[in-house]
């Protein structure tokens, strides 16, 4: 079968491509996803996203290699695997990033991406709380609320803190100023996820050019010499073969994409080699720069009620549902995460380089299928960060030449001066924060890492022996002008080789302050932009409407 677009995978960029190629109904659009539909509830909650944090029918839950520098830990790296895709399985936090992410991504040889040329492209993606303001828009499809109305009061209390402790607070963490203390913002519409899936794909299902596959593993994009012409998939081992007439664009993620770039031949020659893959297009830097943000959390006994005491017992479980099933208010329509910000670890800094989370409760969830948010048995609150822009860089690499076995996640965490100076200062920041009268006010104890936790040594211990991924793993396919260094030009094409894109958050050349999501769903506004500008300047290729797909 042929279509104009083939795209792979249905996560936070894939669903935007689909929506907004198939949108004029001029283009034929295959849209792939090795995962089923998002059709459980749970997909709408926002708390929901415990119930598939390791519940392997959503989530790919990858792990990384052991980590030198994190006293040979493996970092646990859920992945989407859902229409949505990671989309659908996170915690929801709306955070752009900070200007000069995006001015650091023009820099980088890509005319195009400096803060004011993607600006519009965020404006677009958002129906924002703020409404329609020279930093916000208010037409787009993804609904972004604000937790201040919600949020617990010791977020109130944090802020005061943080203001006490000499740091600004602000408003709009996305806005102008988005240095300091904040409450966060939240993509859900009345209480309910605001997802690519739901927002951008789902209203438009029942376009005739658009066809949906899930469940459907793609296992290689296949070539005519320099030119992608489709993709070999599979269905419950059943192989599949489809044409692409245009392009195929791969939106399978920072951990996914870069793996069938290789599994395809596409890659460095001698990881290809030792595999038994025959070399396509020599590319060494498929697979590498890969980034990602380390969290640590600091634990803390209250002397006031948390939100622990509201969810711990069975009845307050039930009041908190009961609540949101009648209103799709109260802390089961929030994130965990209410407020933090972006703040300097020192005053020299020239950005913010540290961003925080207030969590006014504190929790585990427990490694099952099944499980649920279960706050810590005492009234508690937690405070984590971590480093804005790190400088370690890791790397993707295949382990086979099966889609079936896992690729190889190297993060590489804590393998520059800057990012284990970051680990301390990020502790301090913390201490100093918690220090403030406010937050001394309804503080019991530190449980963790403690009182006896108090040297640079002793802190950068801890974060070697506590710290995780926040599930921001991206730039793995980074984009740039040197084919010897980056894998996809300024327009998304894969450097050498007509017909294949990028679009997801592997393409990012450095990764961005803040949470990954809004970043992601930008570069697939401004993708299928650039996508459709290329179909246009180049119509030979169109389809006549008797190529369109029936559905
Ligand atoms: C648990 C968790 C919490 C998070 N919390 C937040 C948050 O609060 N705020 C925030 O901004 N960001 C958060 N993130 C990060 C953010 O969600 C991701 O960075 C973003 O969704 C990545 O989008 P993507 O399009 O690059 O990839 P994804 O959304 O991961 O999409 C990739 C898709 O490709 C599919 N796929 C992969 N391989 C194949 C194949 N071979 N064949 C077919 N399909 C394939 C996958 O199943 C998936 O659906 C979180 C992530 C996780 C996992």
């Amino acid at each position: 079968m042929e279509f104009d677009y083939i795209i792979v995978g249905a996560g936070s960029a894939g669903c935007i491509l689909a929506d907004r190629l198939s949108e004029s109904g001029q283009h034929s659009v295959l849209l792939l996803e090795a995962g089923g539909a998002d059709s459980s509830f749970w997909f709408r909650v926002p708390v929901g996203f415990t119930k598939t944090y390791y519940n392997p029918e959503y989530n790919w839950m990858y792990y990384s290699e052991p980590e030198a520098q994190l006293n040979g830990r493996q970092l646990y790296c859920p992945r989407g695997k859902v229409q949505g895709g990671s989309g659908s399985i996170n915690a929801m936090i709306y955070v752009r990033g900070q200007p000069h992410d995006f001015d650091d991504w023009a820099r980088a040889g890509n005319p195009g991406w400096s803060f004011r040329d993607v600006l519009p492209y965020f404006r677009r993606v958002e129906s924002h709380w703020a409404g329609n303001t020279e930093y916000h828009g208010a037409d787009g499809k993804i609904a972004i609320t604000s937790m201040k109305d919600g949020a617990h009061a010791i977020c109130g209390t944090f802020l005061e803190g943080a203001r006490q402790a000499g740091y600004p607070v602000t408003g709009d963490i996305n806005g102008p100023d988005y240095e300091g203390a904040a409450i966060y913002d939240l993509n859900a519409r009345n209480g309910e996820r605001s997802s690519s899936s739901f927002e951008y794909l789902h209203p438009a299902l029942s376009r005739k050019n658009l066809r949906v596959e899930r469940n459907v593993t793609v296992r290689r994009v296949m070539f005519d010499g320099k030119r992608a012409t489709g993709i070999e998939a599979s269905r419950k081992g059943e192989p599949l073969t489809f044409r692409a007439k245009r392009e195929v664009i791969l939106s399978a993620g920072a951990v996914d994409t870069p793996k069938l770039l290789q599994l395809s031949g596409v890659g460095e020659p001698a990881l290809l080699a030792k595999h038994g893959i025959a070399v396509q297009h020599a590319m060494p830097a498929v697979g590498r720069n890969l980034q990602d943000h380390l969290c640590v959390s600091f634990y803390y006994r209250a002397t006031v009620k948390t939100l622990n005491d509201e969810l711990r017992s069975l009845a307050g479980k039930a009041k908190a549902a009961l609540r949101y099933l009648l209103s799709r208010k109260g802390p089961l329509s929030m994130s965990v995460n209410q407020s933090g910000g972006f703040f300097k670890g020192d005053a020299q800094e020239a950005e913010p380089n540290l961003q925080l989370y207030f969590n006014p409760l504190s929790y585990r969830i427990p490694k099952s299928s099944k499980a649920q948010l279960e706050p810590e048995p005492y009234s508690g609150f937690l405070l984590c960060f971590n480093p804005c822009r790190p400088t370690s860089r890791g790397s993707i690499e295949i382990t086979s030449n099966r889609v079936e076995d896992a690729a190889a996640i190297r993060v590489n965490a804590l393998t520059t001066e800057k990012d284990l100076h970051e680990a301390v200062q990020g502790s301090k920041l913390i201490r100093k924060i918690m220090n403030s009268k406010a937050l001394r006010g309804i503080t019991a104890e530190e449980i963790s890492p403690g009182p006896d936790v108090q040297s640079d040594e002793a802190l950068l211990h801890y974060f070697r022996d506590q710290s995780g991924s926040i599930y921001h793993l991206c730039g793995s396919c980074a984009m740039g002008a040197d084919a010897a260094t980056s894998v996809v030009d300024a327009r998304l094409r894969v450097h050498g080789i007509d017909g294949l894109r990028i679009v997801d958050a592997s393409v990012f050349p450095n990764i961005t302050s803040g949470n990954l999501n809004a970043p992601t769903m930008m570069v697939a506004e401004k993708g299928a932009d650039m996508i459709l500008e290329d179909a246009q300047a180049d119509p030979a290729q169109a389809s006549t409407p008797a190529e369109l797909v029936p559905v």
